[in-house]
């Protein structure tokens, strides 16, 4: 608990209060639906809606003050803490409410385009391996050792992040592994926590809706490395550990100024990957570093797993984990939901269901399935809506030029049309099909995916791309239930009679 008076003191720039400042406050939020008694309700403008227009129905759940931009008709016994910019005052008051949990545990940040929650995962396992008690946030999920919670974004806003944080440190949580999105770096909803191990995976196109231009979203995913050393630290050993190979990493590098591990296998590095053997189930390849070398099996497969895994290598590394436990970690490392992810049902070809929703990520996917040496890969992708339109046309190409047969379909149409998301996918399949090549759009998930498995044949794969573990589809007016693996497993059982 903390008074009001507390947490405006926490407030670098200039603010007002109305009302009782010796009010005592039990929490922090920012949705009216979660408020309960004594909380402190957060009124953020969003992109739908203003959120002050909840801010009675927080008083009758429970709220005693607001944080609010504008005074606000609401009972006088309501304490009004009013700032200009809300988000900067919670960048001040949120972690100093939780008392800065991200200054208590190790905390290990994995940033770039694609690759994130598999890192994070791989990290997590080894972590868990040498016996630390690991909390994990991003894309799937939150994890406090095994119980598992729902989280609203890759990387939360400073409220829910801090209180995920504070929940791990209350529980015992002594090493934090989490995804930071460029969105939370921009928006610096990682104020407050003091990363000590931040891991570079590569930089590709997405996200172009929100940065404008690439020259933003580097300089975003470079925020993370240049925070590991600056202000003040309370934790020591802090290290960037970063894929050389990639054509930003000089870019990453030159924000860093504590101890660098690199790593790569086009490059020399730090640790580095070499003789490669790719498989549809498993892979393995031999790892020199600063510990010696070892030859590595796993259960998770394509290349860009084996960069993914010599980032884990190098963060684990460098939260001193010795390299025989993290060898016996890698060799029991099971994939993640939903990333080359392989549905069986006795068909006689490949299913895959893959996350892969931006141009680099499809084209690793696709060129991953074409290593299997299949007889044909079928491709069924789209893209998602109100998001980076000019990875569309892009896409398209990518699928029609990897695939032997693009089957074009919906993703999370969120607010905009469908059909339009799609023929700017189709569009760029168009531009990429090779001569006699065909393509189809089939707008409809179920009845695409349904339509690769009725044309696929002894030997081939089908790749299901954008989705992967998600089980729901967001449309303009509701989100329904759906789940890539189950419609494939379903259209196998319905088609080819198991
Ligand atoms: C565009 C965007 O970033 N939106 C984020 C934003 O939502 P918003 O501004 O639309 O919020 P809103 O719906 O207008 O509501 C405004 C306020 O009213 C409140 N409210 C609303 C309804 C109600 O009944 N009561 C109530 O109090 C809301 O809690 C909110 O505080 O604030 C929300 C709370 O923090 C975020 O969850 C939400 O992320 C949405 C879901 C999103 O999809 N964001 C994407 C773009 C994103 O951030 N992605 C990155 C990168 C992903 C990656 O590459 O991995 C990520 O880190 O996830
Ligand atoms: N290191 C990598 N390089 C390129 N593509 C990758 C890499 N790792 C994974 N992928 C591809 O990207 C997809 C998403 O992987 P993952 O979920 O680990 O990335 P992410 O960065 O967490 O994505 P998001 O931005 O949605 O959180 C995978 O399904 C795979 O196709
Ligand atoms: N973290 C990503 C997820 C995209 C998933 C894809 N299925 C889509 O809907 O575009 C984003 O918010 O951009
Ligand atoms: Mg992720």
């Amino acid at each position: 608990m903390k008074t009001v008076e507390e947490l405006s003191r926490q407030i670098k720039g200039i603010y007002n209060v109305d009302g009782n400042v010796k009010t005592e406050i039990s929490g922090i939020s920012a949705d009216s639906r979660e408020i309960e008694a004594g909380y402190l309700f957060v009124c953020i403008a969003g992109v739908h809606v203003d959120g002050a227009k909840f801010a009675a129905q927080a008083v009758e759940k429970g709220a005693v003050a607001v944080l609010t931009a504008k005074h606000l008709d609401l009972p006088d016994r309501v304490v009004q803490l009013m700032v200009p910019d809300i988000h900067h005052a919670l960048e001040d008051i949120v972690p100093y409410f939780y008392d800065y949990p991200g200054k208590k545990m190790r905390m290990i940040g994995v940033t770039g385009t694609n690759g994130k929650t598999t890192t994070s995962h791989i990290i997590a396992h080894i972590l868990r391996a040498a016996g630390h008690h690991v909390g994990v946030l991003g894309t799937i999920h939150a994890l406090i050792d095994d119980e598992e919670l729902p989280i609203h974004n890759t990387t939360p806003d400073v409220v829910e992040l801090q209180h995920f944080l504070y929940l791990m440190a209350e529980r015992g949580i002594t090493h934090v592994v989490m995804e930071v999105s460029s969105h939370a770096l921009e928006l610096n909803r990682v104020a407050g926590i003091e990363f000590d191990t931040a891991v570079f995976t590569n930089l590709t196109q997405d996200h172009l809706d929100f940065h404008k231009t690439f020259e933003n979203y580097v300089a975003a995913k470079a925020k993370l490395f240049q925070g590991l050393t600056a202000g003040d630290t309370v934790k020591g050993n802090k290290t960037a550990v970063v894929n050389v190979d990639d054509p930003y990493a000089k870019d990453i590098l030159a924000a860093c100024r504590g101890n660098v591990l690199t790593y790569g296998v086009e490059q020399e590095a730090d640790l580095r990957g070499s003789s490669l053997q790719v498989e549809l189930k498993k892979s393995s390849f031999h790892v020199s570093g600063p510990f010696g070398s070892v030859d590595l099996q796993m259960h998770i497969t394509g290349l860009f797993n084996v960069y993914n895994t010599l980032a884990a290598i190098g963060a684990a590394h460098a939260e001193g984990v010795d390299t025989a436990t993290i060898d016996q970690a890698i060799q029991t490392f099971r994939s993640v939901p939903g990333r080359f992810e392989l549905v069986e049902a006795g068909q006689d070809f490949a299913i895959v269901v893959d996350y892969s929703h931006t141009p680099d990520s499809l084209e690793k996917a696709l060129t991953t399935a074409r290593a299997m040496h299949p007889n044909r890969i079928i491709s069924v992708f789209g893209c998602g809506g109100d998001r980076d339109r000019t990875k569309r046309p892009i896409m398209g190409r990518i699928g029609a030029a990897e695939s032997d047969i693009p089957i074009v379909t919906s993703d999370n149409p969120r607010s905009e049309d469908p059909d339009a998301i799609v023929a700017e996918v189709a569009a760029g399949v168009k531009q990429g099909l090779r001569e006699g090549q065909t393509y189809e759009v089939i707008v409809d998930r179920r009845r695409a995916i349904t339509r690769a498995v009725e044309i696929a044949g002894a030997g081939d794969i089908i790749v299901i791309a954008g989705k992967g573990h998600e089980t729901y589809q967001i449309l303009k007016d509701k989100t329904i239930h759906f789940d890539d693996r189950e419609v494939a497993r379903e259209a196998v059982q319905q088609l080819k009679g198991r």
